[in-house]
């Protein structure tokens, strides 16, 4: 893909308000990753508001890894204000083959038509119906086992859907990329995977689909090089993993992605 940074340019210049129904783990680091990023994020989940909320938002993203009752009836209710405005919306299905009842959430969320769908190649195999219980919240298998699920995924549902790992796979059913920017220290912190849904929401607003994911994916996976350079270990590589984000700009972006057609 030519030149990704003018997506991150693009982004910053518009510095979209992103509403996050997300988990109790990602909350804090998830809006500390959009912030460094340059956008703008906002924790809304009640029932009461979620709906009205997503209506004056730019982008939403929707991830249900400490979903309840309640929360669910939120996350419907928001998704299916973006969906009918047109505001571009992502599903992060967290654990979505553990239980029956995260199985049934996620398809019933697929079915409100997300944008994009960004997960882990367990979750995203357990979400095409095949199998893929993953360890929690963690993936068992490799991204390269998903790809197929993944093009059946974004058939299926009309949404760009990105599996991530050691080497990222974006396919919106015809085209397909692999990203291959990321660190290994990445998934020894919690919550990277959230927060990266919601900068692919963030990337959405107002871009062409396939296009903003892919860009987000390899920036995300720069900040992650750039941060492991330097850190010691897991603690050490979240203060430099945001501050890599900021630094990070579109040159430096265009000059490190490693994307490749699939
Ligand atoms: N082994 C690895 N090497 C390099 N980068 C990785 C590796 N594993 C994950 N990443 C990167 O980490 C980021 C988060 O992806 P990951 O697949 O770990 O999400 P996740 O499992 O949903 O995480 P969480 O649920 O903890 O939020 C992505 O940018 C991905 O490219
Ligand atoms: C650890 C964990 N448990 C539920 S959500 C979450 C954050 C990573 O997905
Ligand atoms: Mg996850």
């Amino acid at each position: 893909m030519e030149d990704p940074g003018q997506y991150l340019a693009a982004m910053r210049q518009t510095a979209p308000l992103v509403h996050n129904i997300t988990n109790y783990v990602a909350m804090n680091v998830m809006a500390n990753v959009l912030l460094a990023s340059g956008a703008s994020p906002a924790m809304v989940h009640a029932r009461e508001e979620a709906a009205e909320f997503a209506g004056l938002a730019q982008a939403l993203s929707i991830n249900i890894g400490t979903v309840s009752p309640p929360w669910a009836e939120a996350m419907a209710a928001a998704a299916k204000v973006a969906s009918a405005q047109g505001t571009p919306w992502v599903l992060d299905p967290v654990a979505v083959g553990a239980t029956d009842y995260r199985r049934a959430l996620g398809a019933r969320l697929v079915e409100l038509r997300p944008t994009a769908i960004r997960g882990n190649a367990s979750e995203i195999l357990a979400l095409a119906g095949e199998a893929g219980a993953g360890k929690g919240a963690d993936s068992t298998e490799s991204v390269e086992t998903a790809e197929g699920a993944a093009r059946a995924l974004a058939r299926m549902s009309g949404a760009v859907i990105a599996v991530t790992g050691a080497v990222d796979f974006v396919t919106d059913g015809e085209r397909a990329a692999r990203v291959a920017n990321g660190h290994a220290m990445m998934p020894r912190v919690t919550a990277l995977g959230c927060s990266l849904t919601g900068l692919v929401a963030a990337f959405l607003a107002g871009q062409p689909r396939f296009e903003a994911v892919v860009a987000a994916l390899a920036y995300f996976g720069l900040a992650g090089e750039s941060a492991g350079a330097s850190a010691s270990g897991p603690g050490s590589f979240q203060v430099a993993f945001l501050d890599a984000l900021y630094a990070i700009d579109a040159e430096a972006l265009s000059a490190g992605a490693r994307i490749e057609s699939a």
